[in-house]
């Protein structure tokens, strides 16, 4: 690690708040005062939480790996019991359940250890452990991250993802098994905040571009029943899709193919960010060319937060886009600015709840005027 130089004394950073922050006088007045103690303690302990992230990730994938949130399932144990069943030594299995204690994935009663609120739902959340398990690959990406970063490296999510230069060659079908298998566990997720923001009310035909083996068109024909539905994704996807015999599917590339019509929605789940601003821009146009005047394009993905930063999509999602070499994170407003270069307008964006499942953007296209 390079030598990091200490800051110039006396340290005067621009801000007035931060100049306060800086002084010595306030922080111990900060000490003394109660309601500014409470800030200052809040302040220092996601300070430190920011410091020890890595650390908290590194556990929780030892904790999935290990299946101790399964083997706790079934009721408390202490770490001496659990231990031959984790092959682990029972005073550093100790520690790691005190650390998924203090992560609130387990409870602590006396010397047994139970599963927690929050491991609960770690264990039930579709495709969550998925997710952990497959971070193996982003955290090596990131063991340098100043490298990283100044893009020094060559990443092995690049390599994760064969899909998004999947149109190019042909695919190994182990591979393209084990991505639709993460992608499909979390679509369920994904799709039902979408819908659960959005209305189809009117809709006649969906096609869903990028649909993977389907789960976001089982999700829509769950709620609308009488919507017809059609999936396109590139051959060796498209598949491996189990849907009812009555909905189209409709195996090529968007790169090089146009775009079924017929459809008056068409929607992309989290398909643009995995792409570059010019893959996004084709896209968009065929899309365009696809549907019939006024019909409607639906952008689900993660979205960043521009002008006000998201604590998840603007760290995780733009990392790990980064890391994948192909795509971006956008925000709202620059996926608005390409649908507007594309033709769409009446672009809105839908309420989110968790915008680190997902974002819902809508955007018409333009009736001919008279
Ligand atoms: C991130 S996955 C999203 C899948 C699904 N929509 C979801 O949210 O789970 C991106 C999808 O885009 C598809 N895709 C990538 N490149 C494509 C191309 N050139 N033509 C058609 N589909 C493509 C992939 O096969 C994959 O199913």
């Amino acid at each position: 690690m390079a030598d990091i130089p200490a800051p110039d004394l006396p340290f005067r950073p621009a801000g007035l708040v931060n100049r306060l922050v800086a002084s010595a006088r306030f922080q111990a007045l900060c000490a003394r005062v109660p309601g500014l103690r409470g800030v200052a303690r809040r302040e220092g302990a996601a300070l430190f939480d920011l410091m020890q992230g890595f650390v908290q990730s590194q556990m929780l994938m030892a904790l999935v790996e290990l299946r101790i949130l399964h083997l706790l399932a079934d009721g408390p144990a202490t770490a001496a019991a659990l231990a031959p069943r984790c092959n682990v030594p029972p005073e550093r299995l100790q520690i790691l359940l005190q650390a998924g204690a203090a992560m609130r994935l387990l409870k602590r009663r006396g010397d047994r250890f139970a599963l927690a609120r929050r491991g609960t739902a770690l264990l039930t959340v579709p495709g969550l452990q998925d997710m952990v398990r497959h971070h193996d690959v982003l955290y090596r990406d990131l063991a340098d991250p100043v490298a990283f970063i100044r893009g020094d490296t060559t990443t092995e999510l690049a390599d994760f993802w064969p899909y998004v230069f999947g149109a190019k060659g042909a695919m190994d079908p182990a591979q393209t098994a084990r991505y639709s298998r993460l992608m499909a566990e979390s679509q369920s997720l994904v799709a039902a905040e979408a819908l659960a923001h959005l209305s189809l009310k009117g809709t006649r035909k969906l096609l869903d571009v990028g649909g993977g083996t389907g789960v976001f068109i089982r999700a829509v024909r769950a709620r609308y029943p009488k919507l017809q539905l059609a999936l396109f994704d590139l051959p060796d996807v498209v598949a491996q899709a189990a849907l009812p015999a009555d909905i189209a599917r409709h195996g090529g590339s968007f790169r090089t193919d146009p775009l079924p019509q017929g459809a008056d929605v068409i929607s992309l789940v989290r398909v643009l960010y995995d792409h570059s601003d010019d893959t996004v821009r084709a896209l968009l146009a065929k899309a365009f060319a696809a549907l019939p005047p006024a019909g409607r394009v639906l952008i689900i993905e993660p979205m960043s937060g521009g002008t006000r930063p998201d604590p998840q999509t603007d760290v995780y999602f733009s990392v790990y886009t980064l890391a994948m070499q192909t795509g971006k994170t956008r925000s709202a407003a620059r996926i608005a600015e390409l649908l507007r270069e594309a033709g769409f307008d009446e672009i809105s964006k839908e309420h989110a709840d968790r915008p680190f499942i997902t974002c819902v953007l809508t955007a018409s296209k333009p009736q001919p005027a008279g």
